[in-house]
């Protein structure tokens, strides 16, 4: 039975550049996203009163009528999404860093920052009724570089192992999962992985999470240090962007790889 790691990004640990602790998670959170494509983030930059915050907004916004939410005019400033963003942005860049130096492939990283636009989503899942199926999200691969997801108290979300068994991530309401997308796997020449993942509804209560995704405005290309005899360059240089905009089509949404399909060699 596979079991996520858990790895302390909190406060206490003091994560300074170059230090030990710094080091150690470094290398702990590039192993996870090899071997499970995620891990579980424990973080206290956001505390608990702007976590409310952002979840009781959540289920205002999903409570507004339908006839009012066609209208798409609210005007009600998201300042509680915008400080929540702004911090978990620091957890995703933290982590990029430390992907980046665990590599030796630093000097990529201005470059990379510099082209990083974020996409937040917020879902509601209700639980489910009698005679219907209990998915919550179909089984994919999220298209951007680091994803990170958070969760209210109730569970659900579902990671699909290398060895291909499914298994559930259980959270505690301070901890957030960090997860490689496509891009993050092609970058890479598949030395992250991007894993298949799904939520599945069991209980009573709602689910209400929120998945800040991490693009990059222009080309993504495979550094150097990732290609030798021994692992040729699977992924040709694209645009991020266009993947999207690739994927989004619907002939192109149940492709099995659609990465390999946009922009793999010899694919
Ligand atoms: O709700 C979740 O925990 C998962 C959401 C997800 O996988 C996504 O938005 O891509
Ligand atoms: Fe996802």
């Amino acid at each position: 039975m596979h079991k996520l790691p858990s790895i302390d990004f909190t406060n206490k640990k003091n994560l300074k550049p170059s230090s030990t602790s710094w080091l150690a998670t470094a290398l702990e959170a590039t192993r996870a996203l090899e071997e499970y494509g995620c891990f579980i983030a424990e973080f206290d930059k956001v505390t608990p009163e702007l976590n409310d915050a952002v979840f009781h907004g959540l289920e205002d916004l999903f409570d507004i009528p339908i006839e009012t939410k066609v209208l798409n005019k609210s005007t009600k400033p998201f300042e509680n999404v915008l400080a929540y963003n702004k911090l978990v942005a620091e957890l995703e860049e933290m982590v990029t860093r430390m992907v980046f130096e665990t590599y030796g492939v630093e000097k990529y990283l201005d470059a990379h920052r510099k082209m990083v636009t974020y996409l937040c989503r917020g879902m509601k899942y209700r639980p489910p009724v009698e005679n219907e199926t209990n998915m919550g999200f179909v089984p994919h691969t999220d298209k951007d570089f680091i994803t990170v997801l958070h969760q209210n108290g109730v569970n659900g979300l579902e990671v699909k192992a290398r060895d291909g068994e499914w298994f559930s991530v259980e959270l505690v309401p301070s901890s957030y999962i960090v997860m490689s997308g496509d891009a993050a796997m092609a970058w890479s020449n598949e030395r992250l992985y991007s894993p298949f993942h799904r939520v599945t509804m069991n209980g009573k209560e709602s689910r209400y999470s929120i998945a800040q995704f991490s693009f990059l405005e222009g080309i993504i290309e495979t550094p150097k240090e990732f290609v030798d005899e021994e692992h040729p360059l699977l992924y040709k240089p694209f645009d991020h962007l266009k993947y999207l905009d690739f994927y989004n089509k619907e002939e192109n949404r149940r492709l099995e790889c659609a990465i390999r399909t946009y922009c793999g060699v010899n694919v």
